[in-house]
């Protein structure tokens, strides 16, 4: 699975993680939607759930958007490729910890990879942060219900147990 990031650069660059990955050559950062390849656009914005049944339309890829989640409105990601929304993790990041749906960069792009079926891509880009192996821990259980799921309608079954014992 290759990893792209579209890269706005607008949020603290010390702690950012996409980059970080590229210094490890684990994703390709891209200064311009034209520059972007399509692939699985991971948009939080997105109507449909990602699900296993994507991996056809993949092309092999998956596409964050890396910016502040104070500028990340749906207008933001004007990427080409299907736009699928994460189901219910949680993250294991110092600055969200435990916050559901709002992901890092590196946290989205494992956590897809693990839905796709990917789950040692995603060990690898998680291997990177000292708090990633705690990402796969957390979510371990939704991960491997989202990743034998179906579709998304089925992954949007699931979630939903998730949502009523987070209430
Ligand atoms: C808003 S940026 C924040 C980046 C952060 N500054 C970092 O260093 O990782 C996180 C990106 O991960 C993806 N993402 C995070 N949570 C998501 C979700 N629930 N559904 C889909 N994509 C998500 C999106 O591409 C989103 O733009």
């Amino acid at each position: 699975m290759e990893c792209h990031v579209r890269y706005e650069g607008d949020d603290d660059p010390e702690k950012c993680t996409a980059r970080k990955l590229a210094r490890f050559d684990l994703v390709a950062l891209h200064n311009s939607a034209r520059e972007t390849p399509s692939g699985i656009v991971l948009d939080p914005h997105a109507e449909q759930a990602l699900s296993p049944a994507d991996r056809r339309d993949a092309d092999n890829r998956v596409v964050a958007l890396d910016c502040s989640w104070e500028t990340a409105d749906a207008e933001r990601f004007s990427l080409r490729g299907p736009h699928r929304a994460l189901p219910f993790l949680v993250a294991a990041n110092p600055v969200n910890y435990g916050t559901p749906f709002q992901l890092t960069t590196a946290e989205a792009l494992a956590g897809a990879c693990c839905v796709l079926g990917e789950r040692d891509v995603a060990e690898t880009l998680l291997s990177k942060f000292r708090w990633g192996h705690t990402f796969l821990e957390l979510n371990d259980e939704p991960l491997r219900r989202y990743a034998a799921c179906a579709d998304s309608a089925e992954v949007v079954a699931v979630q939903s147990e998730y949502l009523a014992d987070a209430d």
